[in-house]
């Protein structure tokens, strides 16, 4: 696997008079995992689909490794990017290994059956994602979380150098969310995620863009955008962010309706923005977050 450099410039997507995403720039440099984050409807997997190639731009490019992701053939496409999404697939009358199979396809030639590296390939995948005991069971059958995990699997058995991903830890138990978070991080591949929990994103992202109502209105390493005032700007909340001393990542608690932040808790979250107090004191990078290998 390799990885590739993504550019999204100036991407907008409507659907009909509407703008879902407007006019929206980032960049993934190879083997960076980027985090997308903001509240429900704020355009994140409308963004993710026109970069996957399934809405077609307004306005603006999606590059990768400098060539225009919408003009490449797809076959081309889907040698370098693969896209784990929320979309329901459809009923699939496949066993898992089967459908694990098909990330092979871009790869293979018309009737071209699978030789011994795809096998391979599909069985570590599957061993990657704790899905091995699956293999032989009804893609169709699987629980939630299962089918998921087997999803990434197919994903990674397509050998991308993009890897994008739509929410994928809905419906994952807190340990899968954990495990596929940690692949994710050592996979030597570019990886646009989008993400739901702030904590999650803050442990195993190297930078974070920040969506509202289609438009990026905050980006950069976690450290920087998740802040306090943050947090009530774009999602409404009262929170508290504080550097954890295991991981080193912002840890974010939202505090319940009607309570009042600490004027400590807020002025240490702004402190990495470059507020008044200086950062809390972490432990090396033995600390905790996953991080990428060899780094
Ligand atoms: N095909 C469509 N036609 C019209 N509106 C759409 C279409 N697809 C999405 N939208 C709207 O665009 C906005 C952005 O949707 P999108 O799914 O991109 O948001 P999101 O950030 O991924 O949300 P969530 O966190 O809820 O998954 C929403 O208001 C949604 O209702």
């Amino acid at each position: 696997m390799s990885a590739a450099e993504l550019g999204v410039e100036n991407l907008t997507v409507a659907a009909g008079a509407r703008r879902l995403v407007r006019e929206v720039s980032l960049t993934a440099a190879p083997g960076e995992t980027i985090g997308l984050i903001g509240p429900n409807g704020s355009g994140k997997s409308s963004l993710l689909r026109a970069v996957y190639r399934v809405l077609r731009p307004e306005a603006g490019r999606v590059l990768v490794d400098g060539a225009d992701a919408w003009s490449v053939p797809v076959r081309r496409l889907a040698r370098t990017l693969a896209a784990v999404v929320q979309e329901p697939g459809g009923d699939l009358d496949l066993t898992v290994r089967e459908v694990v199979a098909m990330g092979r396809t871009p790869h293979k030639r018309l009737l071209d059956g699978d030789g011994p590296d795809d096998t391979r390939l599909v069985e570590e995948s599957l061993a990657l994602v704790d899905a091995a005991e699956l293999a032989d069971r009804p893609f169709d059958r699987l629980s939630g979380g299962e089918r998921q995990r087997v999803l990434i699997a197919r994903a990674l058995t397509q050998q991308p150098a993009l890897l994008v991903l739509d929410e994928p830890t809905n419906h994952l138990d807190v340990r899968h969310q954990l495990a596929v978070l940690g692949l994710l991080r050592r996979v030597p591949t570019t990886v646009l995620v989008a993400l739901h929990d702030l904590n999650l994103a803050a442990c195993h992202c190297d930078r974070l863009y920040v969506l509202k109502d289609g438009e990026v209105v905050a980006a950069g390493p976690p450290r920087q955008v998740l802040t306090a005032r943050l947090l009530a700007e774009v999602y409404g909340v009262a929170g508290e962010v504080t550097l954890h001393p295991r991981t080193g990542a912002p840890h974010v608690v939202f505090l319940p309706e009607g309570t009042t932040p600490s004027v400590r808790a807020g002025a240490r979250a702004g402190a990495e923005a470059g507020g008044d107090r200086p950062p809390v004191r972490v432990r090396g990078p033995r600390g905790g977050c996953p991080s990428r290998e060899g780094t």
